[in-house]
């Protein structure tokens, strides 16, 4: 009778199950034995009393099992000598959570013993010579068990038991004498001739007969005179005689259904031609059908959706794949080859998780969160993107103040409006300040930067695609954005950095005040208003043949030029004090003024990067103030304006409190924004300065808050 301790024996399933055998003996990690098998026990000649918690090595002292513990290496196929029995042995390490708990050693009991009669009885003489010999041999391979062929060294056969023939389905006169490739063309023992090596536990097929054979070479005084091939198991593969011990109602049942038989986990196991050897009787519940009407089927037919015959053919492993076998009835699944001395023999399927439902509910919260989350972000958006009004454009010049005039003019209308001017002057504030003055304000203000966005994504982006329009497309297909900006208006932000193609294609709109999805046929009527900026020379870029000159007076039916700060530099003062107060409140900091030095600087300089730059100037000398506990800029707070390395210095500067990935940031931030100063904040010019593409440069941009 077999005992065992409390040791998990669900963890010792996985090594079990790839392992085929009978006999075995199992330790946990301090090398104490916790299950043993009665036949192992038999052939020990000892009780279960005398060993179960005694240290493997004390039983079995030729400490291979203790080193499987100790290394967590596989060791197999091991020919070992226990009390006179010769055995194959696979010894393999349980582990869990990456932990060695215990270990296995089992073995496909194979007494190789009469084998190795014969091959001693060939060392005595020359078969051939010797008739007695002959009946000898045929008398020791004489077994309804075991098949028995025996080669010389020229490959002839020499000797074939009644059971092999009975496989070959052949007489002894077509076998004897003839070549053994003849008989089987793709024998492996003249392999065993050449190399003179023991061919151990190999899974063989003739005539759809699989077995498990033993190749062993016949040497004399230093020389392969022979070979041996016979069967350790008749017409099963390794798991089916598993299951045939299933069968018997012995002691393995107990260890085995208590392995295989796990209500929580849905095991099947194919051959190596996709047919079902072991199935447990919680895929039998799966299916809905009797062990009977599946074993021995090929498994196409029993699960038709079953992806085993791919992972025979590829030997791939599949993880945590959501699998069903009845629609709407998804469980997780792992799928793995079982290989043999680099022969896939098999392939294993089994369930992760079988209640889906736990996971569908939790799929299902994730998804409503996202919904919410993307309903948040479209808010945060809408309210972020149109806030700005009239009133908060600061400037009290002239040139500031007319333009702000004829922008509220414009904002009464419906007009498509061009409104250009140099980087950082407030080209897309005043869009936001037309929009929130306009009969409009209440409908949505969409932005889109037609730099920032691949000519492919772009045309998605506007005009949105029908699903399966191309490999990726959301199912239900996308809204683009001249649908989402119904009723509001559209902000084509960078307009002159629109590619050609996507220039015809956004005139056509703005002629026929329709869309049409991409990979759709239906067109959409669009109720927007659209405003374009761009800080480009459009007429220029006409001139170039860069730009669509009928696009441009599309575009440009009213348009706003916003001036330069540089031209503007009496609002400087009035500009610097409202930044440093949005700055204060937004980094938490209190400094309220410049020094009359400080300011000297800022009206000396001009300002390439107009109001932006100033912005972000303004916030690097509030941080350095601040770290100086001081309440006032001073020149010192402004060392890019007299010292353009001053702050690459401060980035190569080693300290420990960063990394070098760290570190590289800072220079890689530094160099862009040394990229923006120098191109007067134009970000194609930047982008080509800094040699990548535009959309990485704003991807950059946004990363480094430079945006
Ligand atoms: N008149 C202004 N009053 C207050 N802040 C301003 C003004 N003009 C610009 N800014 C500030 O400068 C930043 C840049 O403005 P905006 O993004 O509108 O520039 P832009 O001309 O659209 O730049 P780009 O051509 O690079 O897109 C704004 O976030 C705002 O903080």
């Amino acid at each position: 009778m077999l005992k065992s301790s409390n040791f998990a024996l669900a963890n010792v399933m996985d090594a079990l199950i790839k392992n085929p055998s009978i006999f075995f003996v199992v330790v946990d990690a301090d090398a104490r034995i916790t299950t043993i098998s009665q036949t192992l026990l038999d052939i020990l000649e000892m009780t279960e009393d005398e060993v179960l918690g005694r240290d493997i090595g004390e039983i079995i002292p030729d400490g291979k099992l203790t080193r499987v513990l100790e290394t967590g290496c596989i060791d197999e196929a091991d020919v070992v000598e226990i009390n006179g029995h010769n055995t194959i042995v696979n010894r393999v390490p349980i582990i869990k959570e990456g932990r060695i708990i215990g270990a296995v050693a089992s073995s496909l009991f194979l007494d190789i013993s009469y084998a190795q009669e014969l091959i001693d009885k060939f060392n005595e003489t020359e078969p051939k010579t010797d008739p007695e010999l002959d009946t000898i041999i045929n008398e020791l391979i004489d077994s309804p068990a075991v098949g028995y062929i025996i080669i010389d060294r020229n490959g002839h056969v020499s000797h074939v038991n009644q059971t092999y023939l009975d496989v070959l389905a052949k007489s002894r006169r077509d076998v004897i004498g003839k070549h053994v490739k003849d008989i089987t063309p793709h024998s492996r023992l003249p392999r065993i001739l050449e190399s003179g090596r023991v061919d151990k536990v190999d899974i063989w097929s003739v005539n759809n007969h699989h077995m498990i054979v033993n190749r062993l070479p016949i040497v004399k005084d230093h020389q392969v005179i022979g070979a041996i091939g016979h069967t350790l198991t008749l017409d099963v593969t390794a798991h089916e005689f598993l299951m045939d011990k299933l069968q018997e109602n012995n002691e393995f049942n107990i260890i085995f259904q208590g392995l295989i038989e796990n209500p929580y986990t849905a095991y099947v196991i194919v051959d190596h031609l996709g047919y079902i050897t072991i199935v447990n009787n919680t895929f039998l519940k799966l299916l809905k059908m009797p062990r009977e009407a599946v074993i021995g089927k090929y498994i196409l037919d029993i699960v038709p959706n079953s992806k085993l015959p791919e992972i025979l053919a590829t030997g791939r492993t599949d993880k945590a794949d959501i699998w069903g076998l009845h629609p709407d009835e998804d469980i997780i699944v792992d799928r793995l080859p079982i290989k043999k001395d680099g022969q896939i023999i098999g392939a294993i399927a089994h369930s992760v998780v079988l209640d889906m439902n736990e996971v569908k509910s939790l799929i299902r919260r994730l998804q409503d969160t996202q919904k919410e989350l993307f309903i948040y972000k479209e808010e945060i958006r809408s309210i972020y993107k149109a806030k700005w009004q009239f009133e908060d454009l600061i400037g009290q010049s002239r040139e500031f103040t007319n333009i702000k005039d004829m922008a509220r003019q414009f904002s009464k209308t419906s007009s498509t409006l061009l409104i250009t001017g140099e980087s950082g002057t407030g080209k897309e504030l005043f869009a936001q300040a037309v929009h929130n003055a306009s009969s409009r304000s209440l409908g949505p203000f969409i932005r889109i930067n037609c730099a920032a966005l691949p000519e492919n994504l772009l045309e998605s982006e506007l005009f949105g695609y029908e699903e399966g329009a191309f490999t990726g497309a959301k199912k239900g297909g996308k809204p683009g954005k001249f649908e989402l900006a119904k009723g509001g208006t559209i902000f084509l932000d960078e307009i002159g950095d629109m590619p050609f193609n996507m220039q015809t294609k956004l005139l056509a709109v703005l002629q026929e005040r329709v869309v049409e999805r991409v990979g759709g046929t239906s067109p959409i009527d669009i109720n927007v208003r659209v405003i374009a900026a761009t800080n480009r020379d459009l007429e220029k870029m006409i001139n170039n043949h860069e730009f669509r000159e009928d696009l441009y007076y599309r575009l440009n039916v009213v348009q706003l030029r916003i001036p330069p700060l540089r031209k503007r530099l009496d609002d400087l003062p009035l500009l610097a004090y409202s930044l440093i107060v949005r700055l204060n409140h937004h980094l938490g900091t209190s400094v309220n003024s410049i020094s009359d030095e400080a300011m000297e600087i800022l009206r000396n300089y001009t300002w390439p990067g107009n109001v932006r730059e100033l912005e972000n100037l303004l916030e690097r000398a509030i941080n350095l103030a601040h770290m100086n506990f001081r309440n006032c800029i001073q020149k010192a707070d402004l060392p890019s304006l007299y010292n353009d390395k001053y702050d690459l210095d401060a980035a190569t500067e080693i300290n420990e409190e960063k990394t070098l990935a760290e570190k590289i940031e800072d220079i890689e931030k530094e160099l862009i924004i040394q990229a923006l100063t120098k191109s007067g904040n134009n970000k194609s010019k930047t982008a080509k300065l800094l040699g990548i593409h535009s959309s990485a440069l704003y991807r950059k941009l946004n990363k480094y808050g430079l945006s």
